[in-house]
């Protein structure tokens, strides 16, 4: 069984940007600006901005935070978006999600400039992904991709089983598997809530990614001896030996099912650093206009 270093991924992909940045200045240019808003605060929301924040400052970019009472309207989240669409300063940015009940989140996330959405959430750029078009790709599949590829997994008529449909997670997840390059052409099957038998699809699965947010929930027999194995499920569950009084547990049962693996991440360091790595990375593809060339003048 061979662990996933997500951690030790991140930080290589991180240090290739940060060269980048280095070049772009050395040539001139000034350095990529990610903004993220963040409404409310919710702990774990509030953690993985502060490690987008952190990461930019890592690799060299230059980092806004927007945060906004949860009780904020629509009406005036809608005008920081605009905000930001226009400001040439910001090459992209993020809305953290969830958002409370009271705001649409699929209005919220179509507001943004599909050429400033470095999530990868809009319309536009779920779009182009789907009919393989360059297009900015959600940060935690485009991060699942990279683990394969950089480990160089074998993924060449596989079947790949998803388990999540989620619009941030499953369902990109196994729309990029399928795809005709490497790392993807596998079957795919994607399991949700309402499959009949879920045990009997993931026992199926060559490639197993499981992104439901239920702690624990994937055991050993739910898992095919030599599977690789992506957990991508973070949920805080109440430890009082710990300081912070909970610890983060995926969504597979690591310790039976890690030994009938190939290949499996780990929680943490898994599939979560990877994720802000990706974010950067996105961030750094949109600061050079690769995927829309120059944003026309505002
Ligand atoms: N590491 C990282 O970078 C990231 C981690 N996450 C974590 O991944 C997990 C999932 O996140 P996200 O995709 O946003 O989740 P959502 O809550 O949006 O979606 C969960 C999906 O899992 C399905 N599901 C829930 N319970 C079951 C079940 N018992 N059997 C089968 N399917 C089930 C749901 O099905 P249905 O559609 O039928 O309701 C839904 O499609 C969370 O723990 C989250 O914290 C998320 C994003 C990034
Ligand atoms: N607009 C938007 N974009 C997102 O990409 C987005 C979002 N909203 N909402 C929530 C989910 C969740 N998510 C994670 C990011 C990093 C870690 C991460 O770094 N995890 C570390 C541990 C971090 C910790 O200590 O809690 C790890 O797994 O090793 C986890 C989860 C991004 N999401």
């Amino acid at each position: 069984m061979t662990l996933l270093d997500g951690k030790q991924t991140a930080e290589t992909i991180k240090e290739e940007i940060a060269a980048e940045v280095k070049n772009i200045i050395a040539e001139g240019g000034r350095a990529p600006h990610l903004a993220a808003i963040l409404v409310g605060n919710d702990g774990g929301s509030v953690t993985y901005v502060t490690n987008k924040v952190l990461a930019c400052e890592r690799v060299g970019f230059e980092s806004t935070l927007i945060q906004m009472e949860d009780t904020v309207s629509e009406e005036i989240l809608l005008g920081k978006i605009a905000e930001l669409n226009n400001d040439p300063e910001i090459d992209g940015f993020i809305v953290q999600l969830p958002l409370p009940k009271h705001i649409d989140t699929e209005k919220v996330l179509e507001a943004v400039d599909h050429r400033k959405d470095v999530d990868g959430f809009h319309p536009v750029n779920v779009g182009r992904m789907v009919a393989g078009l360059p297009a900015f790709l959600p940060a935690t599949p485009y991060g699942i991709l990279q683990l394969l590829e950089r480990y160089k997994i074998d993924t060449f008529g596989k079947h790949c089983v998803v388990v999540g449909r989620s619009k941030i997670v499953g369902t990109p997840m196994s729309i990029l598997m399928s795809k005709c390059t490497y790392p993807g052409e596998c079957t795919v099957t994607i399991c949700h809530r309402n499959t009949v038998d879920l045990a009997h699809h993931t026992r199926q699965a060559d490639i197993l990614i499981v992104a439901i947010g239920k702690p624990e929930f994937i055991t050993a027999d739910m898992v095919k001896e030599g599977a690789v194995v992506i957990d991508v499920g973070t949920t805080r569950v109440a430890d009082a030996t710990r300081k912070a009084g909970f610890k983060l547990k995926g969504d597979v049962k690591f310790d039976e099912v890690a030994p009938k693996c190939s290949y499996i991440t780990p929680v943490p360091g898994g599939v979560g650093p990877l994720t802000i790595a990706m974010l950067l990375k996105n961030t750094l593809r949109a600061a050079r206009h690769e995927i829309y060339g120059e944003l026309a003048a505002n």
